[in-house]
């Protein structure tokens, strides 16, 4: 393991109320690796996510990125400026594309910020045609880049509602990677895929890992995703990190299994996450 350490999350615990969603959790992701976060339905996952993109301030806890400038401590940046100044990018459980605009559409206006500043947020700045000229070309390159890595190229001019489901997951990653960041978050991007979308999901999201040298976090259900392509996995449970360390360590973890098959003696491992886990389920 190197120690490129990415995202420190250091006691962070969310509070809504009485509810205590996050409890104390601490975990470090590295750069050029996937961490997944999975759990139980309500264990906390979208909650730390939403903590580390700004949607919500954590009641506790430092959240600090080692960007290629220094360290940033993402709780005291405000909301919008974390995906703007720090480098975080992310994709949602349920999509949100900008679905009446073209697919090349969306995926240059994720660079907005990029073609804001080379405007020098001036009419002058816009028309001092070559310094915008040339963030528009670089912004087209950038949009075009992902469109083939991501299998959709021939759909550029589509609108992006129009896609089918798979190539809507797909356009949300292209998007995030538009804007380059250092951590790309991703809630649960294999839902609602078959089997081979699963398998060219894992493909692409080995190849961002390695060839654009970034850190990936993913939120997945989809045990055949989480344990074939993540290099580190975190394990929830009621708000509480139960198991921390590499794939084949913590599907053999006594506390995971546990954690998935709830109290009951009775109640059984659902087949897919039994096989997952290596586990027989006519065992439970
Ligand atoms: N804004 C909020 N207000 C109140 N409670 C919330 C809020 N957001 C999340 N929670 C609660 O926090 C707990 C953790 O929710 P969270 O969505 O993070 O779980 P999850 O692990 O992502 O679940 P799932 O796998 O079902 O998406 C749940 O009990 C949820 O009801």
């Amino acid at each position: 393991m190197t120690d490129n350490k990415l995202l420190e999350v250091e006691h962070l615990t969310m509070r809504f109320g009485g509810l205590v969603a996050i409890d104390d959790l601490s975990f470090t992701a590295r750069k050029r690796e996937i961490t997944a976060i999975i759990g139980p339905n309500g264990a906390g996952k979208t909650t730390v996510f939403n903590c580390l993109t700004g949607f919500y301030v954590p009641t506790e806890g430092r959240l600090t990125l080692n960007a290629n400038d220094g360290p940033r401590l993402l709780e005291r940046t405000e909301g919008f400026r974390i995906s703007r100044n720090n480098g975080v990018a992310r994709t949602f459980q349920n999509i949100r594309l900008f679905t009446g605009m073209t697919v090349l559409e969306n995926l240059v206006v994720a660079q907005h910020n990029r073609l804001m500043d080379a405007s020098l947020f001036s009419l002058a700045g816009l028309f001092n045609l070559k310094r915008y000229a040339n963030a528009e070309k670089e912004a087209l390159e950038r949009a075009k880049f992902w469109l083939n890595k991501t299998g959709l190229y021939e759909f550029a001019d589509w609108d992006a509602g129009n896609l089918a489901y798979g190539n809507q997951r797909r356009l949300e990653i292209a998007r995030a990677m538009c804007v380059e960041p250092s951590l790309l978050c991703l809630d649960e991007p294999a839902a609602g895929l078959n089997p081979r979308e699963s398998a060219e999901l894992n493909l692409l999201l080995q190849s961002i890992r390695d060839e654009q040298g970034i850190g990936l976090l993913l939120i997945e259900h989809d045990m055949s995703v989480v344990m074939q392509i993540s290099d580190h996995v975190i394990v929830l449970d009621y708000g509480k990190k139960i198991a921390d360390g590499n794939p084949e360590a913590v599907k053999n973890d006594p506390a995971v299994i546990r954690a998935y098959l709830g109290e009951e003696e009775d109640d059984e491992l659902p087949p897919e996450v039994a096989q997952d886990l290596h586990l027989d389920p006519k065992a439970q």
